[in-house]
């Protein structure tokens, strides 16, 4: 296909998106099932084109006048891509499926239409009901805050120390031109283009088990944690298992991690990974209806981590549709949950053990303000501040994005160049010596 025939194609599924309100997967895979013609570079040519017209689309609209998908895709091309109005203009001949020629307006508006009129939420790319919020979160850098969520996301790897340093890993993908992440001491990062990212299952590396993919914030989250070998450790929300695998790392395998998510569906895929990484102490512990699967595990655990279902603020660099899908309903429900599980978890801290609250969420509500809401009625818990954290999981640097807002650890893309997450680590009552200090990292 020519370029401007993947921009028609955008344009086509942009539109499909705004009628239906479906996740944009579903939308491309329809497409693509209706299109065979096109072969896999051509839908990764529109599919990006597609994310990157999703990632802006509020400021590709103000500077259009319009929120039509076409409108939306030509502006995007603009704010996204940087291309100017004439090379807009060369796409949209209207030959050979390539769109309609640019009308006069439009035209004038890539030309010359820019955002400083326009409000924060227009100019960070964000929905608008969240814009209180997002004030909240980050006062006057609001708009700059969501527009680093709106740009593409690298792809991060973690180095699997149980099988190799990051200095291996980064020498075995030397053919990708990875480099060290600056604030995970395991990470590896490709930086983003345009097209298709690095077709990971077929690397060698990853299919040893030596690298497994995992945004830099997300590998820091686990590492905050400071799971040391030998602790019993309980991971509350395993879904997946990205951070029990990280945690298996920092523990050397030494010790046991119990794995256990309410949805027993969601663990489906950390019996491959587990294997993969060979990770040996973690246990999946899978829910059996009724039944109290971790009972056993009551007043026993050193480090319970509860990585809790969120808005997924933080990560709309890599999944744009989402925060144009995010409804308030959704968020109150997050609330909900989020406070459930605290309380679930406090019953297999032991005293002198820690909680460990993590998000990949931005909003102070589900980050902060759960934590003060939390620590009100649970006296014996207490929260580290942020840079004792970072400091007792060996990384000092981290203590820069304490939060400002109350307890806690805040990345976010504009501050770290990571996913946005939050962290807290809670001690709770009990011989505070038994807080063990981290192990050192890095270690192959
Ligand atoms: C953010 S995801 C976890 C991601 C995972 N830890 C990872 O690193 O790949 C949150 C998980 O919490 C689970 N969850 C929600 N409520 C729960 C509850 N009350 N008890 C246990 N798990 C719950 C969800 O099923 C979901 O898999």
């Amino acid at each position: 296909m020519i370029p401007a025939a993947q921009v028609s194609a955008a344009i086509e599924i942009l539109d499909d998106l705004a009628a239906r309100r479906r996740p944009v997967a579903d939308a491309l895979k329809d497409w693509g099932a209706s299109h065979r013609f096109a072969g896999s570079k051509d839908r990764a040519a529109i599919a990006s084109l597609v994310f990157d017209a999703l990632r802006k689309r509020a400021s590709a609209a103000w500077i259009m006048g319009s929120d039509t998908a076409r409108a939306t895709m030509l502006g995007a091309l603009r704010e996204a891509r940087g291309q100017d109005a004439a090379a807009i203009a060369a796409l949209c001949t209207g030959e050979r499926h390539a769109p309609p020629p640019l009308s006069e307006e439009e035209r004038a508006r890539l030309e010359t239409a820019t955002l400083d009129d326009a409000p924060d939420h227009v100019k960070g790319d964000y929905p608008e009901w969240l814009a209180e919020r997002f004030a909240a979160a980050f006062g006057d850098r609001a708009a700059a805050e969501g527009a680093a969520l709106a740009a593409r996301a690298p792809v991060d790897l973690r180095a699997n120390i149980l099988k190799a340093s990051r200095e291996q890993a980064l020498a075995k993908l030397a053919h990708l031109a990875p480099i060290p992440t600056p604030l995970s001491p395991i990470g590896l990062r490709i930086e983003a283009g345009q097209g298709r990212g690095p077709a990971l299952p077929a690397e060698t590396a990853y299919v040893k088990g030596l690298v497994e993919p995992q945004d830099e914030a997300s590998q820091l989250a686990a590492l905050l944690c400071a799971a040391a070998p030998g602790e019993q450790v309980l991971d509350l929300c395993a879904g997946g298992g990205g951070k029990a695998l990280a945690l298996a790392g920092q523990m050397h395998n030494k010790g046991q991690l119990y794995a256990y998510d309410a949805d027993g569906r969601r663990l489906m895929p950390i019996h491959e990974r587990l294997e993969r990484a060979g990770a040996r102490n973690i246990q999946v512990r899978q829910p059996k209806g009724k039944a109290d699967v971790l009972a056993d595990l009551e007043g026993r655990c050193d480090l319970v981590l509860i990585d809790a279902p969120c808005t997924g603020t933080g990560t709309w660099r890599r999944h744009p549709d989402a925060k144009w899908r995010l409804a308030p309903g959704a968020l109150e429900l997050r609330l909900k949950e989020q406070a459930v599980l605290l309380e679930q978890a406090v019953r297999f801290v032991r005293p002198g053990g820690r909680l460990a609250y993590v998000t990949c969420s931005l909003l102070r509500e589900e980050n902060e303000d759960q934590m003060a809401g939390f620590l009100a009625v649970h006296a014996d818990f207490a929260a580290l501040p942020g840079a004792e954290t970072a400091e007792r999981a060996g990384l000092p640097d981290l203590a820069r994005f304490a939060s400002p807002h109350g307890a806690g650890v805040r990345l976010s893309p504009a501050s770290s160049g990571a996913d946005g997450f939050y962290v807290c680590v809670m001690r709770r009552g009990g011989n505070a010596e038994r807080f063990p200090l981290p192990a050192r990292r890095g270690e192959g």
